[in-house]
């Protein structure tokens, strides 16, 4: 068995990945032992093999210790830890939820359902570090892999709706907060069915843009409203997530030479976990619409592919419908007035599962089962 380390288990990401271990039963074919920044030596939560002792997240001696490493507790600690591990000459398998490792030559980021060839030749390699990608980039390719699959994608522009849980737990209390607060200025108006709904809007209004409204981890209202800038700024006026889009995805296929262009706005919204994305995708070549439909859903076991009907995207194609659920529906297909090569997709996917724990723990069990 697997002498498996667990760091973050307990974070948002972390807490995810155990809920789907647990689920799937891969604590029964692996080793655990629990990792902790703030609370070494408390009890480690019990997964079957009665509990043990937190160990400490900073002890390279112990770490060492491990054939696998999963961290889930950011960036940080990986910078901070991943390299000392190294350096005293650790040959495990690091996976890892964080961004701070992805683009190394090193390091693959998974997805197997779309490269678990890359993934199965860098294991034949020896590469020993696999990095979950960036939660929008792998929900997108999760949609529309098998276009890429196919070869049949000139490029690919993504405007995303992503929802507070990218920015972590405390932003989404934060909007549920301002969600709150924006009821609570107006309660007694919205009571009154003869209110009028100018004197509700400009309160609700007056109420966001007020000092006292709930912006301490967004720095700006997103209940009621929208944040289209998601992580730092970059110098050719991308965002880093942005940015993301067109690399991670060409390091996920595995491309070498000229990249597939993908580029687009990134946009915070009012949703709770799951990221949404409006795509407008060039092929290159003009290809039957029903055949797109077939490539798109039967690319991967989670992908479905959702009618270009009203009522049915309605009831299926949401966040609401979408929340702690593995699959990735993919509709509005259709080919845009733009031409025959240009179409137009919508896809929705919980950004804690698929985006960030799902792949980890896949990963996990690539590992065991060579
Ligand atoms: N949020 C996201 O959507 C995505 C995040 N990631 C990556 O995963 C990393 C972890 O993200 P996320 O899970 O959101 O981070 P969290 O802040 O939820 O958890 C990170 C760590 O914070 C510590 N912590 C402190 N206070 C608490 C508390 N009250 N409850 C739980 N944990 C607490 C825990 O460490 P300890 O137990 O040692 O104290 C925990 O492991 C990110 O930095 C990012 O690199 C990747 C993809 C998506
Ligand atoms: N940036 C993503 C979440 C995330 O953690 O991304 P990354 O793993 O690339 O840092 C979002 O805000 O929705």
């Amino acid at each position: 068995m697997l002498k498996t380390g667990l760091v973050g288990w307990r974070g948002m990401v972390g807490s995810v990945l155990m809920g789907r271990m647990r689920d799937e039963n891969d604590f029964a074919n692996i080793e655990p032992t629990f990792y902790s920044t703030s609370n070494a030596g408390g009890e480690a939560p019990d997964v079957g093999k009665g509990a043990g002792v937190l160990q400490d997240a900073e002890n390279i001696d112990s770490l060492k210790e491990m054939d696998v490493i999963i961290s889930c507790q950011g960036g940080d600690y990986t910078k901070a830890v991943f390299p000392k591990l190294r350096e005293v000459g650790w040959d495990g398998y690091w996976i890892d939820a964080a961004s701070a490792l992805r683009m190394s030559d090193d390091a693959v980021i998974i997805l197997d359902p779309v490269n678990g060839d890359v993934i199965s030749d860098a294991l034949d390699k020896g590469v020993k570090n696999f990095i979950g990608g960036n939660c929008t980039v792998s929900l997108m390719l999760m949609g529309i892999g098998g276009l890429f699959r196919e070869g049949l994608v000139e490029w690919v522009s993504a405007q995303t709706y992503q929802a507070a849980s990218g920015a972590g737990a405390q932003n989404m209390r934060e909007l549920i907060a301002q969600m709150g607060t924006i009821n609570s200025t107006v309660s007694d108006l919205l009571a009154d069915p003869r209110s009028n709904i100018l004197d509700i809007d400009s309160a609700v209004a007056q109420a966001m843009r007020g000092g006292d409204f709930p912006t301490d981890n967004f720095g700006h209202p997103l209940a009621g409203s929208l944040l289209p800038w998601i992580d730092t700024q970059l110098e050719n006026g991308q965002s880093r997530e942005e940015w993301k889009a067109q690399a991670e995805t060409n390091k996920i296929l595995g491309r070498s030479g000229a990249p597939i262009p993908v580029d687009g706005t990134c946009v915070r919204i009012g949703a709770m976990r799951c990221h949404s994305q409006a795509l407008t995708i060039k092929l290159n070549k003009d290809v039957d619409i029903k055949e797109v439909e077939s490539i798109i859903g039967s690319a991967n076991d989670w992908v479905k592919l959702v009618p270009n009907d009203r009522e049915v995207t309605l009831k299926e194609l949401t966040p609401t419908a979408v929340t702690g659920s593995l699959h990735i529906p993919v509709g509005r297909v259709r080919k845009l007035n733009m031409g025959s090569q240009y179409l137009s997709a919508f896809t929705v996917g919980d950004q804690l599962l698929w985006g960030a724990a799902e792949p980890l723990r896949r990963m996990l069990r690539i590992i065991q089962e060579r």
